[in-house]
């Protein structure tokens, strides 16, 4: 299980962005999250994920409070993967970040053998997201957080990458918590979906 706990969050002398939030994932289970421009969906995300502390409250991570010494079982997936992989790193190496190459992964994905020899530059943004997925979920990642992950995609590449996560994680037990604006992707690929303002103060 992803548990948070309390968990408040404010960037330096700002407001409080959210106070005592508490979320609960379960292994395998899509959970949603939409909610208003600005409420902290995003800053939540990098918390889970381990690129930001939390000021209060505890997350934990199939019973182990996080963050996690070693490879985080929190993998955050986001909406624009050019700004998160080297540019000046070749595909092959850009996914050896997430541990061993697993072939199989790469096909499921639709990644194309002759494209791991390129640079970010040269895949398209379709392209270049499944990269990151594929180094998001490697072997260890028990939670994946996908935050606006298919947004910038057309519908076709959007729904062939859900239809492939969704079996896999699906396959390996993975829990997703998907932040999105669009309630209809939501629709077709959560079991539950919560407003961002109902977390605060309340358990799930
Ligand atoms: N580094 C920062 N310093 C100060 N304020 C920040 C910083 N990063 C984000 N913010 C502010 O924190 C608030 C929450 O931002 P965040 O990106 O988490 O919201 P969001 O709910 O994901 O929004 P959206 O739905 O538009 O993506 C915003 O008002 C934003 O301007």
């Amino acid at each position: 299980m992803l548990e948070v706990n309390g968990v408040s969050y404010r960037y330096q002398n700002n407001p409080w962005l959210f106070k005592q939030l508490n979320l609960v994932i379960h292994p395998g289970e899509v959970v949603g999250l939409y909610g208003k421009s600005g409420t902290g969906k995003t800053t939540l995300a990098t918390i889970l994920a381990g690129l930001k502390k939390q000021a209060q409250g505890d997350i934990k991570v199939d019973g182990n409070l996080y963050p996690i010494k070693g490879f985080q079982p929190v993998q955050l997936v986001w909406q624009l993967p050019e700004k998160v992989v080297n540019p000046k790193w070749r595909m092959e190496k850009v996914l050896a970040e997430g541990g061993d190459l697993d072939p199989e992964l790469l096909t499921a994905l639709g990644i194309n053998e002759e494209w791991l020899n390129r640079y970010p530059g040269e895949l398209s943004g379709g392209e270049l997201q499944r990269f990151c997925l594929a180094r998001a979920l490697g072997p260890e990642t028990r939670y994946l957080i996908a935050d606006e992950m298919t947004t910038m995609l057309d519908a076709i590449t959007q729904a062939q990458i859900w239809h492939t996560v969704l079996q896999l994680v699906k396959q390996r037990n993975i829990g997703i918590l998907a932040i999105s604006h669009d309630p209809h992707l939501l629709k077709r690929v959560c079991d539950r979906i919560i407003n961002f303002d109902e977390l605060v103060g309340n358990v799930y």
